[in-house]
């Protein structure tokens, strides 16, 4: 279904048909081959970074597109609803560049046009066996050594951890709690950094997560993003961003998904009609589309708080947590649109429902967004 869009600019209904023509010529024909064989397409990336699609929100000095945030997501929402390993692979990058290009040094902010043009890709280590939604309780250690901090521990369920040249690492250099936090930009291939074998995930088989052990890591000290103790603010509006990018790939995998069933209902017969002229799974339909659009003004209207300079980190949160179980309810209920057929891995709307699943967890689980706006509405 066209989704019709009021956009800022003539440059963004350019960007948003270049990535609509990208998602339908490079994502779309390859996401259940990579997907099956779960193969990380690293090369897409590569095409989209030179199509300048993986820089948006970073400034033009960055080699970035200086875009509106609200593009930005919108054109995520397109390729998620292409192929979701891909959306969530520019999510986490976009997230990752982050904390360089708010926080970083001049000389860091040398790495961004590599980071951006897609030649460098990101990582953003933060979650631990021990730590997911407790962030502030992290335990991987940094210890200043001359000019190198000496890194320790283990991080879990990291995006890209296999794949990525560049890491964020969040970790200790000092005392207990958010305070004792910082970042640290690494090279992935800095001798003690080890990731392990990837999970065996429900679903995004094409974009692997895996634990990271840093056994002595040596990081050196000009790498250090922020000041010491800096850390956990980093991560913490960095997530903010990175849930609005969440919320935006669960509404274009929620509109893949409706836009699947509704084809297959118009085309299925039963009982001498289209299934989709059975008021019982019409209204659903209708349900269902008015849900997408209302998750996709909640993102956007969160979006445009933060391009306008505004706080917007509840805003973020309650467009993560009513996008991403939208997506969880859309995707269950086109399988059920399809019945048996829906079950079966010819037609892609059961690996949407168990794509969706993870989008109610990552960037902070449901229950956390939940915990961030109560805790606004207990504050006042
Ligand atoms: C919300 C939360 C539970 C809060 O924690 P506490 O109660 O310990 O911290 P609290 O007392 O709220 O605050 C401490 C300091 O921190 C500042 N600050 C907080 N939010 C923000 C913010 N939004 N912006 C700036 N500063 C912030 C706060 O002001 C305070 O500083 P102050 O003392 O005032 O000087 C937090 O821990 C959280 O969110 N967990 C989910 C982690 C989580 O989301 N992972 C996801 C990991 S990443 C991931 O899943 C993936 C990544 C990429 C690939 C896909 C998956």
């Amino acid at each position: 279904m066209t989704v019709d869009r009021i956009l800022p600019t003539d440059e963004a209904h350019d960007l948003l048909d270049l990535a609509t023509e990208l998602a339908d010529r490079e994502l779309a024909p390859r996401a259940a081959g990579f997907e099956e064989r779960a193969e990380f397409p690293r090369e897409v990336l590569r095409t989209l970074g030179r199509a300048g699609l993986l820089g948006l929100p970073y400034p033009e000095e960055h080699g970035g597109a200086a875009q509106p945030y609200e593009v930005y997501l919108q054109v995520l929402e397109i390729l998620a609803s292409r192929w979701l390993a891909v959306a969530e692979a520019v999510s986490v990058h976009t997230l990752s560049c982050y904390p360089v290009a708010q926080f970083g040094t001049d000389a860091q902010r040398k790495l961004l046009p590599d980071m951006i043009g897609g030649e460098l890709l990101g990582a953003y280590c933060l979650s631990e066996p021990q730590g997911g939604s407790d962030a502030a309780a992290l335990t991987t250690k940094a210890v200043r050594d001359g000019d190198d901090y000496v890194v320790s521990g283990t991080k879990a369920w990291i995006t890209h951890a296999r794949v990525a040249d560049f890491y964020n690492i969040f970790c200790r250099t000092g005392g207990p709690g958010p305070k004792g936090i910082s970042c640290l930009l690494a090279d992935r291939h800095t001798p003690g950094i080890h990731p392990q074998a990837a999970e065996r995930t429900m679903g995004l088989h094409a974009s692997p997560v895996a634990q990271i052990a840093f056994d002595d890591a040596r990081v050196p000290a000009d790498r250090l993003i922020g000041g010491e103790g800096a850390g956990f603010t980093i991560a913490m509006s960095a997530l903010d961003s990175g849930r609005l990018g969440i919320a935006a790939c669960a509404v274009g995998l929620a509109q893949a998904a409706l836009d699947y069933a509704i084809g297959y209902a118009r085309e299925r017969q039963q009982f001498g009609r289209p299934i989709i002229d059975f008021q019982g799974l019409g209204f659903s339909l209708a349900d269902h589309a008015t849900q997408i659009s209302a998750a996709r003004a909640l993102t956007l209207a969160a979006a445009r708080l933060r391009d306008a300079g505004r706080p917007y980190s509840i805003e973020a949160a309650k467009a993560k947590l009513f996008a991403t179980d939208m997506a969880m309810r859309v995707t269950t209920d086109a399988v059920q649109v399809l019945g048996g057929a829906g079950y079966v891995a010819d037609h892609p709307v059961e690996r949407y429902m168990r794509e969706a699943k993870v989008l109610q967890i990552v960037e902070g689980t449901n229950q956390i967004q939940r915990l961030v706006i109560s805790r606004a509405l207990a504050k006042g």
